[in-house]
């Protein structure tokens, strides 16, 4: 985040402080008018209730905002009257007489030197938002730092025809003064590591760090460790192999540091001042206030993780989780309650309705932070597990059809075109047969890398059946669409894998359809078939667009 930007979030930060106090201040002067009352002897049941309602607010929302002692006191008076509130009347009149002593009396009118002594700067205040640098990953530009020119260049070649823009340094000492922001990973050679590499120190945790080496034993894995690498790859180096690596921690590390999160407070200030700071540590925030707008947003956002209020003006957050829990599409979303609620037995009370976990207000900046960010990140992963194929990490069929469903959709409401391609490996089953099952897994899994890295971050990228993958490019002309195939086809051709038997490459064949130019996406998907089934009569290895008069140039026949 730009310094700018930083010093706007303290800005508004500074704003909602202040405008808590001063709605702080309003309420106190109001518990203070019913402490003079309850000093007269005059204890009402309603009186009592509002004086809970408002302490129990200042409890939950005052350490937020950086007033630390004011957000105890309330919570300690609030956690004496509860008893009172939760007794029926008789009793109640006994009890109050126990609970609001002139002691206690004292101490609800004391709020008011505890939000005035903060004001005047002895209560010290955190309030300023606590800066995380997150590693903000784009998953295509890859650094290799080895001494050997030569060898740093074969590696940037192959890893380069995998879609990556590749930069070589020569030592660590150039490679921390090239920019790591964005990179996918870095990619050291063992010998660099050997010695004290001072330059790494801090180095650690801003982007994948990957090392490879000739010796692969223990020690030197654990002193790889020890020098911060997040991977190490043995050499002979297969690129492939190195690709898939570099694929998998990127991936893992976007996940870390991003996220959706749809906060449910009716509290204006507090909602406002979650937000800010989520956003500000690089998550995406949706606010709702009225819990009524709670499933169309729900809908269009669609989180990672509910962060909901347990008590929502007459709403409860429990009820409102076993609520969602009614659509299946919502089942597994992680919701967590913020709440200033203590109690445990309330607590499972209301996770048992529908709700996953509990932080307990008032809570720190940067715990709110990581705690979102680490359940968003899990939240990420499950979803990978159910919808996303386990050996490319592409989406499913079934998941792959709806998007394709959803996009056809798309473009018959918005007028736009948008381009269906189905992929199918040249040949295939010679590799199997000739290099084994393994390998021809390693070539399945380059080819998803090269889509990844090709393709837009929009794109729908599935693997459809065995060796056989779909593609949607939207808002992507027919022209434009054919080219970027093309390209693909002609980077794959160019990548050496290396088997038991020896290095071979492959081909690939491409059949395209405009997918808003059909009635339904099935049938967009069905010329896009039969256009791969013409590429394949005509000699495989290239692209063929449906419905094109003239059947496609033959090929040679890889
Ligand atoms: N290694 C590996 N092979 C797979 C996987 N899924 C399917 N295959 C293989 O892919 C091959 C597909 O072979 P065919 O359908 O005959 O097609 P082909 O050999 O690619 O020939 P053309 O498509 O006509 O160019 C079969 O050998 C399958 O076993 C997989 O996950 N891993």
């Amino acid at each position: 985040m730009s310094e700018v930007k930083v010093t706007e979030v303290a800005r508004k930060l500074a704003i909602l402080r202040q405008r808590f106090k001063d709605k702080a201040q309003s309420d106190i002067l109001q518990l203070q008018r019913s402490a003079g009352r309850f000093r007269g002897g005059d204890i009402q049941g309603p009186d009592l209730v509002s004086v809970y309602q408002s302490l129990h607010r200042l409890a939950g929302s005052a350490g937020t905002f950086g007033y630390g002692k004011l957000g105890a006191a309330a919570r300690a008076l609030e956690i004496e009257l509860k008893p009172l509130i939760e007794t029926p009347d008789s009793g109640c009149r006994v009890l109050s007489q126990e609970v609001v002593t002139p002691a206690f009396i004292e101490r609800v009118e004391a709020l008011l030197d505890l939000l005035m002594r903060a004001r005047q700067g002895t209560e010290p205040v955190h309030c300023a938002p606590e800066r995380v640098d997150e590693p903000r990953l784009e998953t295509k530009r890859v650094l290799i730092v080895d001494p050997d020119p030569d060898a740093a260049e074969t590696v940037a070649n192959g890893v380069r025809l995998h879609g990556f823009e590749v930069a070589v340094c020569g030592s660590l000492s150039e490679a921390v003064h090239y920019d790591w922001s964005g990179l996918a990973s870095v990619v050291v050679k063992e010998t660099l590591l050997d010695g004290h590499a001072p330059e790494l120190n801090g180095c650690a945790g801003l982007t994948p760090m990957i090392c490879i080496g000739t010796e692969d034993s223990f020690e030197r894995r654990y002193q790889f460790a020890a020098r911060g690498m997040d991977g190490f790859i043995p050499e002979p180096l297969s690129i492939p192999a190195l690709v898939d690596y570099i694929e998998r921690l990127s991936s893992e590390w976007a996940d870390k540091g991003t996220g959706r999160v749809m906060i449910v407070d009716d509290d204006a200030e507090l909602l406002e001042h979650y937000a800010l700071v989520l956003e500000q540590a690089g998550l995406e925030v949706c606010g709702v206030s009225d819990p009524t707008r709670i499933l169309r947003v729900l809908s269009g956002f669609r989180p990672d993780l509910v962060l909901m209020d347990v008590q929502l003006g007459k709403f409860s957050g429990a009820h409102l989780a076993r609520m969602l829990r009614y659509d299946p599409e919502w089942l597994g979303l992680p919701i967590v309650y913020l709440s200033s609620e203590e109690n445990r037995e309330s607590q499972v009370e209301a996770l048992s309705e529908g709700g996953d976990d509990f932080l307990t207000k008032p809570v720190s900046d940067g715990f709110l932070i990581n705690a979102v960010k680490v359940r968003c990140y899990r939240a990420r992963q499950l979803d990978k597990l159910v919808s996303r194929d386990s050996l490319t990490g592409l989406l499913k069929h079934g998941v792959a059809k709806q998007e394709i469903l959803k996009e056809h959709a798309r473009c018959q409401r918005m007028g736009q075109s948008s381009v269906v391609a189905m992929l199918d490996l040249d040949h295939f089953k010679r590799v199997n047969d000739r290099f084994g099952h393994r390998t021809g897994d390693v070539v399945i899994k380059g080819l998803s890398n090269l889509l990844r890295n090709r393709l837009r971050k929009t794109d729908v990228i599935g693997r459809y059946g065995g060796e056989e993958f779909v593609v949607v490019l939207p808002n992507c002309a027919a022209d434009d669409a054919r080219a970027v195939l093309q390209s693909v086809c002609d980077q794959l051709a160019q990548i050496v894998f290396k088997g038991d038997g020896g290095e071979f490459s492959v081909t690939l064949s491409i059949g395209m359809a405009p997918l808003h130019a059909f009635a339904s996406s099935e049938d967009a998907i069905e010329a896009a078939d039969q256009a791969l089934y013409q590429r394949k009569q005509a000699g495989r290895n290239g692209v063929t667009v449906a419905g094109n008069d003239h059947p496609p140039e033959r090929c040679a026949d890889g």
